[in-house]
């Protein structure tokens, strides 16, 4: 049990609440606190949860905060605030609104929870990890992105129901995949990375199989808004950050890709891309820069140019320079 541990969830839709459940079923916080504008139902939502995790035997409590500016002292902040993309949309289209958004959000957090570690969600994930990090000027430690769990997931998920197909074996969760790079169209799934129960994927599949589960997992996030119309994915995310979480209250010091701020790393500085980082007290305690190949290297440089883009276009908005 995370006793005494507060956890603030800012942004309570489908990613919020369903971070908040994973939280209070597992019983990693002694208090959750939830913050959305729609407070009535945070309001209801945070009774739910609480309620659920009597249920699951925790004793996990969720409250509500009615603005950012009254999550007091937590010890670690989820942001999902902000508008998830619809069918057509890429992520970088959200870009302008999330990230006042994010600004907003993270000064307040600055302000009332100064030790906090952050954890943004908010797309595009990258930049949101940028924007949180210009506004704290916190060390890269305390501010670290979702999105490299998920997307490894997806990749994992896609390999398993290709062997199954194929060969007629279920593997029983043991497929290791890995993602880094910036979570958007430009992510670079590492199949080199990857194993089947500790086997090399290439004894499964062939190149044609495994370059069709690269793209199916880069477009992953895009498939799931095409079914749903409404929104985005929120399951695998949220189950994601909650592994963050625990890995961060626990001081577990896990291992999993997250987006961080690159401080050398393959000779990138200022540019937020995702790569495995270790999870614990205090936040990232250390950052791995895997040997790629050439290839691998070229994909991952296009994968930052992309996240750079963006971040010239909040400069060329003079954004971090307004209040
Ligand atoms: N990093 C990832 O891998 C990943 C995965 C899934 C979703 N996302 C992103 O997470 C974000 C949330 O997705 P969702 O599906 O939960 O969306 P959602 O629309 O269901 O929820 C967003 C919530 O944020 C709230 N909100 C907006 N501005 C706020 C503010 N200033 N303060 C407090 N609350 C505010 C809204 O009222 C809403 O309840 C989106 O930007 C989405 O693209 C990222
Ligand atoms: O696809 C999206 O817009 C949401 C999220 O980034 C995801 O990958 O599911």
């Amino acid at each position: 049990m995370g006793k005494s541990k507060r956890v603030g969830i800012v942004g309570v839709g489908n990613v919020g609440s369903t971070v908040g459940y994973s939280i209070a079923m597992r019983g990693l916080a002694h208090e959750v606190i939830l913050c959305d504008h729609k407070v009535e139902r945070a309001k209801g939502m945070a009774l739910d949860m609480s309620q659920s995790a009597q249920a699951a035997r925790m004793s996990t409590s969720v409250k509500v905060a009615e603005t950012p500016a009254q999550l007091i002292d937590c010890d670690l902040v989820v942001v999902t605030a902000g508008s998830p993309r619809l069918p057509g949309m890429n992520r970088n289209d959200l870009l302008i609104k999330n990230a006042q958004i994010m600004k907003e959000v993270v000064r307040d957090i600055k302000t009332y929870s100064p030790n906090a570690i952050i954890i943004p969600v908010s797309n595009p994930l990258d930049v949101m990890v940028y924007v949180a990090l210009k506004e704290t000027g916190w060390e890269r430690s305390r501010v670290v992105g979702m999105s490299g769990i998920l997307d490894s997931a997806r990749m994992a998920h896609y390999i398993q129901e290709a062997i199954f197909n194929k060969h007629k074996i279920e593997f029983g969760g043991q497929v290791r995949a890995q993602v880094i790079g910036g979570h958007g169209d430009t992510m670079v799934p590492l199949p080199r990375f990857t194993t089947v129960a500790g086997l090399p994927l290439t004894d499964f599949l062939d190149w044609n199989e495994i370059n069709e589960i690269v793209s199916k997992t880069k477009n992953g996030g895009a498939e799931i808004v095409g079914y749903l119309q409404t929104g985005s994915a929120y399951y695998a995310p949220a189950k994601a950050t909650s592994l963050m979480v625990e890995s961060i209250l626990q001081d577990k010091k896990l291992v999993y890709p997250c987006a961080v701020m690159l401080e050398g790393e393959y000779a990138y500085e200022d540019v937020v891309s995702g790569v495995p980082v270790m999870l614990g007290a205090r936040g990232v305690e250390q950052v791995f820069a895997p040997s790629l190949d050439a290839e691998q290297d070229r994909l991952f440089a296009e994968s930052i140019r992309s996240v750079r883009e963006l971040i010239d276009v909040l400069n060329l908005n003079k954004f971090f320079e307004t209040k």
